[in-house]
């Protein structure tokens, strides 16, 4: 069965992603491109990577141009997609790569957005317990942020085997593709190149209710996330490096056993063999998740440290993995979990 897909914010960092992706996708015809000031532009001028794609015109982002497709992928700013996707129908397949639709608690959404919460969709990260349930069959998925992928799946496991203590730390290194194409003085060349740079420091990053949202259920508490994000001299990849308190009786052995059984049948996790640390570089542009975990004996703290590519996995292979569940496509369909190198 081929659908028929639409992309609106084709000109930006995650819809090129999203494109590229679904360029290879087998079951995926490629319709209408929207952009917002680059609309009427030529895509090749704004994304030459997408070959096959460098004739078409991007289309302004109204209903008009996304109706009459199976699937639109909304890659916009966050606060642009509530209004676009309600008049879509409720047979289409809407999937929000932006944030409107990820939380469920309206006074996070406030407190960290502050417009009005646009309502909570299911959630587009199938590792979770109980996400792929969710995703089968329906027709809006809210893919997560970025970082919530990357800490989610790190620590997910201590939590669900109750290793681990409520309050967790991470500290993470980012690209600079994360904040988007758009022109933002803090991204320019000359200030981020030979530098780190922490930001959004004091749990006031917006994916810090997002990570708790996820990891609490696990828990079966509340966690706490005290999260610092550091922006990198790269241009694609996260690092995320999570700690956590052990809880009396973990061991190094247990610890294992838990991450083992927890990712066994995960495609796009990859528990690394033991001494083996994740690095950005090796899941370049594949949808996997490359994670390690140890047990730090003499701070009894979990150390679990994953990398994602925040385009692939963080968002565009995340939505189109969502997409394939919706659908009863096969889940890894046009994925990759192989990186680039060196
Ligand atoms: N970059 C990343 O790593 C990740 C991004 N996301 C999410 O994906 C979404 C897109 O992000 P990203 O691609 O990085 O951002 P970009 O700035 O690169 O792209 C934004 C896109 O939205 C369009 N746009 C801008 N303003 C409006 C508007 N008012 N109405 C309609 N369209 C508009 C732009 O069109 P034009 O260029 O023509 O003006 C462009 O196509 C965001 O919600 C982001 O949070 C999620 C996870 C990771
Ligand atoms: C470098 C940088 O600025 N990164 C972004 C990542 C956000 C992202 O990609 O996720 P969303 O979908 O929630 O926007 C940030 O820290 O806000």
């Amino acid at each position: 069965m081929v659908v028929r897909v639409a992309v609106a914010g084709a000109s930006g960092y995650a819809g090129g992603e999203v494109l590229r992706l679904l360029l290879s996708h087998p079951e995926v015809e490629i319709g209408a491109l929207t952009g917002h000031s680059n609309a009427g532009q030529l895509l090749g001028g704004l994304q030459p990577h997408l070959v096959p794609l460098a004739g078409r015109t991007l289309e302004p982002t109204t209903a008009e141009v996304l109706a009459g497709h199976d699937v639109v992928f909304l890659a916009l700013p966050h606060g642009q997609s509530a209004a676009v996707a309600a008049e879509l129908g409720d047979e289409v397949l809407v999937v929000d790569m932006g944030a409107d639709h990820r939380l469920k608690d309206s006074a996070d959404w406030d407190r960290f957005y502050g417009a009005p919460h646009a309502g909570t969709w299911p959630y587009g990260l199938p590792e979770l317990p109980g996400a792929r349930a969710a995703l089968a069959g329906t027709r809006r998925i809210a893919v997560p942020g970025c970082f919530p992928t990357a800490v989610s799946l790190a620590l997910h496991p201590a939590y669900q085997a109750r290793l681990a203590e409520p309050e967790a730390v991470v500290v993470a290194a980012t690209g600079t593709s994360g904040a988007g194409k758009a022109l933002k003085p803090h991204l320019l060349g000359s200030e981020v190149m030979g530098t780190v740079s922490p930001y959004g420091v004091g749990g006031v990053h917006r994916h810090t209710p997002e990570m708790v949202q996820n990891l609490s259920p696990l828990a079966g508490e509340r966690v706490s996330v005290s999260f610092t994000p550091h922006l990198v001299p790269m241009a694609r990849g996260i690092l995320a490096t999570c700690s956590a308190k052990a809880r009396p009786g973990t061991t190094a052995e247990s610890l294992r056993a838990a991450y083992e059984k927890a990712y066994a049948d995960e495609t796009f996790v990859q528990l690394l063999p033991e001494g083996v640390w994740p690095t950005t570089k090796a899941v370049y542009g594949s949808n996997s998740v490359h994670l390690q975990v140890a047990y730090d004996e003499s701070a009894q703290r979990i150390i679990a440290i994953s990398a994602i590519d925040n385009l692939t996995k963080g968002t565009a292979g995340g939505a189109v993995q969502s997409m394939n569940i919706a659908l009863g496509f096969p889940e890894a369909l046009g994925l990759s979990t192989i990186g680039v190198a060196p």
